[in-house]
């Protein structure tokens, strides 16, 4: 999750056919041998073309792909002046609290979403980055 003037970037996923058209935090599956900040790190440069800190949890762990794997997500700060771009999604979008609902999330995403203003309402304007 990337945070910038109390707006969250919100990612339109290209792929599957299944998830196209619903939206996401960039990110992508640990590989063996990562850590999930090495493997966010990665994601990050891959599909938004920035350099990251991976900061603290947000949200709970929310189970996928009935147990097999965990969606779990972190606040990074976006390092060096970088600006992400859609390098693999097809659209991007930063969202403030109120705009949370105007895209079709994820399933999985929604009880972390849920918790979005209250922790924007506490970042203040300035946000993390
Ligand atoms: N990145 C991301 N994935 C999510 C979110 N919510 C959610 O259900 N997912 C699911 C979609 C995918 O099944 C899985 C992430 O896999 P992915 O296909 O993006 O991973 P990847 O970048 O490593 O892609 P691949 O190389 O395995 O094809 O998690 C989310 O908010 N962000």
């Amino acid at each position: 999750m990337i945070v910038i003037d109390g707006r969250v970037l919100a990612c339109e996923r290209s792929a599957p056919p299944e998830a196209a058209g619903r939206w996401e935090f960039p990110g992508g599956k640990v590989e063996p041998g990562e850590t999930d900040a090495q493997a966010l790190a990665r994601e990050c440069a891959e599909e938004l073309g920035v350099r990251v800190r991976v900061d603290a949890r947000v949200g709970p762990d929310v189970p996928l792909a009935h147990g097999r794997a965990v969606l779990r997500v972190y606040a990074v700060t976006l390092l060096n002046g970088d600006r992400p771009r859609a390098l693999e999604h097809s659209a991007m979008r930063w969202l403030t609290a109120g705009e949370l609902d105007s895209v079709p999330w994820l399933p999985a995403d929604k009880p972390i979403v849920a918790e979005l203003p209250r922790l924007l309402a506490a970042l203040g304007p300035e946000g993390l980055a």
